[in-house]
């Protein structure tokens, strides 16, 4: 006979739905199911490409050892009940271009695609993508109207990554080795914070003069404009993926890990309602907290100057559009 204990009930596996299967998109299905974090549903306008992605990605699952479901779709209704959506439809830029020439025509696709993602799943957290990131995260907020906890930009992990990278390139230590924060809009006036970068706890400032430090800095604020011009054809998605991924996996294993993140501000660091890069505690929940560094006087004004560009584009973009 058999007992509860026998026959558990199976738990749902997590999903995770990713809208938009480009590059960055893809990539993230990718790293999303080989890190065994949940079951994965791509979705694009494109027919038959995020079917054929998803079933190129189950292909490698006996290789890969791993055996997460990887759907590929056309239908929102198949991304239903989503622990989280990622929003990476849209538009890269080219050569040439900001991330901010990119509002006019990537704000109608997220407003469109948000809103979509959320009347399907509707308890989801959300983490945007598409640029220009900290606008296209305020506008996701707005057109779905969820908690401030529940959504988030993905930028400040990657021009983490990338600060870290330089320095630990200059330096010639382990990349693993060096930590890095980067606050601020994901754009020219990001505020790479060089007091916080270490090498195992050792200040960068101990390490390399104040020249090679702003010229690691001037490289971060043009880390993804250095790929783009080099690709011609789009922008960076590896690095991206990762460190969405590094975002999705603190959420779902609950792991409260302190990420620099886009959240929606409420007073914090002096800023109201915008979106912004800020020190957050990501876990299950989303957003646990938001952490108010100890900024020195010229990193708040650079904060602030990163703050009001970023409410320019807002305010430009409602303007358009009424
Ligand atoms: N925040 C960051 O740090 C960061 C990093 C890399 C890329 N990005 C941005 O992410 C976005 C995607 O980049 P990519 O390289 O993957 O571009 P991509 O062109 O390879 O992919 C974009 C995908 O979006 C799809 N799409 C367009 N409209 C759609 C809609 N209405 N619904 C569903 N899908 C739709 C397209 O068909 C395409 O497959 C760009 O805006 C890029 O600038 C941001
Ligand atoms: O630079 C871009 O346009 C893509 C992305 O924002 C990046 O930083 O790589």
């Amino acid at each position: 006979m058999s007992t509860p204990l026998d026959s558990p009930i199976p738990l749902p596996l997590p999903r995770v739905a990713i809208i938009g299967a480009g590059r960055v998109g893809s990539t993230l299905a990718q790293r999303i199911a080989e890190k065994n974090l949940a079951d994965v549903v791509l979705l694009d306008i494109v027919e038959g490409m995020p079917q054929g992605l998803a079933l190129d990605l189950l292909e490698a699952r006996g290789l890969e050892l791993h055996n997460r479901q990887i759907i590929g779709t056309n239908n929102y209704a198949d991304t239903s009940n989503s622990q989280i959506v990622v929003m990476t439809a849209g538009f890269p830029r080219k050569p040439g271009m900001s991330r901010d020439d990119l509002l006019k025509v990537n704000a109608k696709i997220v407003v469109e695609a948000a809103k979509q993602a959320i009347a399907y799943s509707p308890h989801a957290i959300f983490i945007v993508v598409t640029n220009p990131l900290d606008v296209m995260t305020y506008l996701a907020w707005q057109a779905t109207g969820i908690k401030r906890d529940r959504i988030m930009g993905m930028a400040g992990v990657l021009d983490s990554a990338r600060f870290a990278t330089f320095i630990a390139l200059e330096l010639g230590v382990l990349p693993a080795d060096v930590k890095a924060m980067v606050l601020g809009s994901h754009g020219d006036l990001m505020v790479p914070l060089s007091g916080y970068a270490t090498v195992n706890g050792v200040p960068i400032t101990e390490l390399l003069d104040p020249a090679t430090i702003e010229r690691l800095v001037e490289r971060t604020r043009n880390g993804g404009a250095e790929i783009v011009k080099l690709i011609q054809t789009g922008g960076a998605f590896f690095a991206p993926a990762s460190a969405t991924s590094v975002m999705v996996e603190s959420i779902l294993l609950n792991q409260s890990r302190l990420l620099p993140v886009a959240a929606y501000l409420q007073g914090e660091y002096g800023l109201d309602d915008v979106v912004i890069g800020v020190p957050c505690r990501l876990g299950l929940s989303g957003i646990e907290s938001i952490l108010e560094l100890n900024l020195s006087e010229s990193e708040i004004k650079a904060l602030h100057i990163s703050a009001q560009s970023v409410r320019q584009q807002i305010e430009q973009w409602y303007f358009s559009s009424v």
